[in-house]
């Protein structure tokens, strides 16, 4: 039997505090099927919050999978706001193409683009946006830090999926590629002082960086 200490028992309560709606439920499934690992409900619910606290109107996501982060992104953006996702997976971006039309949200909010993160965020406007969210490969962390900060407005945030990368970040003796790219990411925010930032240790990590 696997006993729980009280820090993971208030994890498991925050995590389980938030509950979704049957749309977004299929959105899920649908993820679980293809393989692209959706958001914990408690990373989706923060996302939301971001994005209306912030008034987005232009979000860039990293990761779009099968859009369950992309429809609880578009939940707190504005209504006219538009959220640029980028994936290398044509068929992940078909799964999210019908979960965007299952929410009815009407194909204007979406720009789905379809290719390597690295090679689609230069294409992307300086200053431009409200928020940036990363799900995608921790081990090209650095450049999205690199290019997500470029690409806010002053105000904006920043976040960073698997920024405790299923714990190993905080174990010195792990040294693996990605996790090392975790942890230079996280120094390159916190060495800005020109970013607030804050680690929450909701679904595997959340980095959350504002710009001044
Ligand atoms: C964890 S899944 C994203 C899940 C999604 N955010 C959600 O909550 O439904 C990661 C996604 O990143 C995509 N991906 C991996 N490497 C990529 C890259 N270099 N550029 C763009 N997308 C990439 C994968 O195809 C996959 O769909």
């Amino acid at each position: 039997m696997c006993v729980q200490t009280n820090a993971e028992r208030i994890l498991t309560h925050a995590e389980g505090a938030v509950r979704e709606d049957e749309a977004l439920g299929a959105a899920r499934e649908r993820a679980d099927d293809l393989g692209a690992e959706p958001v914990p409900p408690a990373v989706g619910a923060a996302l939301a919050l971001f994005a209306r606290m912030l008034d987005a109107k232009t979000v860039v996501e990293v990761g779009t999978g099968a859009g369950v982060s992309s429809l609880w992104l578009l939940r707190g953006m504005r209504e006219d706001g538009v959220l640029t996702t980028i994936d290398s997976e044509p068929e992940h971006q078909r799964a999210a193409k019908l979960s965007f039309r299952t929410n009815d949200i009407a194909p204007a909010r979406t720009r789905l683009i379809n290719g390597r993160a690295l090679d689609v965020l230069p294409r992307l406007a300086d200053g431009a946006y409200d928020l940036v969210f990363v799900d995608s490969a921790p081990v090209d962390h650095p450049h999205y830090v690199r290019e997500g900060v470029r690409l806010l407005r002053p105000g904006g945030a920043i976040v960073l999926h698997n920024a405790l990368h299923g714990g190993r970040v905080v174990d010195p003796s792990q040294r693996d590629a990605a996790t090392v790219a975790v942890r230079e990411a996280a120094k390159a925010l916190a060495e800005d002082d020109k970013l607030i930032r804050v680690l929450l240790p909701i679904g595997d990590g959340l980095l959350c960086a504002s710009k001044l």
